[in-house]
C-alpha cells in the first residue's frame, strides 16, 4: 500500500516541528506539504530541515488549499480558528484531518462537527497513550467512589509559551471523572478560586493551572476523601507521545467514514 501524504499545518511550531519528524520516523506515511501563517519567517524553509529531520523536500507554504489538494491527511496543531477553518477545507477535499489544538470555543467546535459531515476528523486534547488511558482509569475511579466521599481535582502545568486554561488534557480528564459520575462537566465544573471562595460544593470537578519553564505537560487528577486520597498522575517528558499519536491517528482514520472521532476510538479505549 502507498505512504499515506501528510500535511503539517504549523509547521514551525513546537507540535509542526516534533509532527515532521514523528513522519520522518513512522512506516506508512509521507510528508507532502507544510504550511504556515501567512507571514511567518519560515516560509520557504525546508520543514523537514527546520525540524532537523533532514531535508525533505518540502517547502512551508501559506496556501492551505494548494497544499491538500493531492494529500491524503493534515496534521493541525495550531489555533482554534485555524483549526476551524482547515476543517472546512478537509471537508471540502473530504480527507483526514488531525486537530490537536486546544482552547477551541463553541463556535470552533460546531464548525469542526458539520466538517465532520464529509471530513474523517479526529480531535483531541491529548494524543499520547499514555493521558486516553488515564482517562479510562480517571472514568473509573469516578464512577467507584461516590462524590459524597470523594472531591475531585485536576491539577496541570505546562510550559511559559501556553496560551489556554485548563489545558484540554485537564478538560478531558474533567469529562472522564464526569462520565464517571454520570454528570455534564459544565455544570459542576469549577475552573478558578479566587478571594472568599466558602467551602467547597460538593460533587464539584475543580481545575487548578500551573505554568511556567520548559514542562511539556503535567496532569493529575486527585480524589479527595475523609483520611486519604488518590492521585492519578501522567508526566509527559517529550512532545514526540503527542506527535507519534497524531500520525498513528491519521492513518487509522486514513479511508474510514466521515465522522468526528477522539483518540478513544483510534486507540480502541472508547466504549461506544
Ligand atoms: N492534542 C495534543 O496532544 C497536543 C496539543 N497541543 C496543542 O497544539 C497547539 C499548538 O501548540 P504548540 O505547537 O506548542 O504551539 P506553537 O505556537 O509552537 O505552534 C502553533 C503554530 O501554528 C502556526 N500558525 C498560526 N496561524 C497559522 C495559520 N493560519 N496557518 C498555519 N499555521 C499557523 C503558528 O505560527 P506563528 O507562531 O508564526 O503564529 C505556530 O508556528 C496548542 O493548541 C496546544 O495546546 C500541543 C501539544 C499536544
Ligand atoms: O500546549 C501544550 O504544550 C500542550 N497542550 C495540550 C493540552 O492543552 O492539554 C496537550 C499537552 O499537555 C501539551
Amino acid at each position: 500500500m502507498k505512504d499515506m501524504k501528510l500535511v503539517v499545518a504549523g509547521a514551525g511550531g513546537r507540535m509542526g516541528q516534533a509532527l515532521v519528524r514523528a513522519i520522518a520516523e513512522m512506516p506508512g506515511a509521507v510528508l507532502h506539504g507544510a504550511i504556515e501563517r501567512d507571514g511567518s519567517p519560515v516560509i520557504g524553509r525546508d520543514a523537514g530541515e527546520l525540524a532537523g529531520a533532514g531535508h525533505a523536500d518540502v517547502a512551508i507554504t501559506t496556501d492551505p488549499l494548494a497544499a491538500i489538494a493531492h494529500a491524503d491527511g493534515l496534521l493541525d496543531f495550531t489555533t482554534p480558528a485555524v483549526s476551524a477553518d482547515l476543517a472546512g477545507y478537509a471537508a471540502q477535499a473530504r480527507i483526514a484531518h488531525v486537530i490537536g489544538t486546544t482552547g477551541c470555543g463553541a463556535d470552533e467546535d460546531a464548525k469542526i462537527a458539520a466538517a465532520a459531515r464529509h471530513a474523517t476528523i479526529v480531535k483531541s486534547g491529548n494524543m499520547s497513550l499514555g493521558v486516553n488511558l488515564l482517562a479510562v482509569l480517571v472514568r473509573q475511579a469516578a464512577r467507584a467512589l461516590d462524590a459524597a466521599d470523594f472531591d475531585i481535582e485536576v491539577l496541570e502545568m505546562h510550559h511559559r509559551h501556553k496560551v489556554d486554561a485548563p489545558s484540554g488534557t485537564a478538560l478531558l480528564l474533567g469529562e472522564a471523572a464526569a462520565a464517571g459520575r454520570e454528570i455534564a462537566l459544565a455544570d459542576h465544573s469549577v475552573r478558578v478560586r479566587d478571594g472568599h471562595t466558602g467551602p467547597r460544593e460538593a460533587g464539584s470537578i475543580g481545575f487548578a493551572t500551573l505554568r511556567g519553564g520548559s514542562v511539556v505537560g503535567d496532569h493529575s487528577v486527585i480524589l479527595a476523601g475523609q483520611g486519604e486520597r488518590i492521585t492519578l498522575s501522567h508526566h509527559a517528558e517529550d512532545r514526540s507521545i503527542f506527535a507519534r499519536g497524531a500520525v498513528k491517528a491519521a492513518l487509522w482514520a486514513h479511508g474510514r467514514k466521515p465522522g468526528l472521532y477522539s483518540m478513544l476510538d483510534v486507540l480502541g479505549l472508547s466504549d461506544r
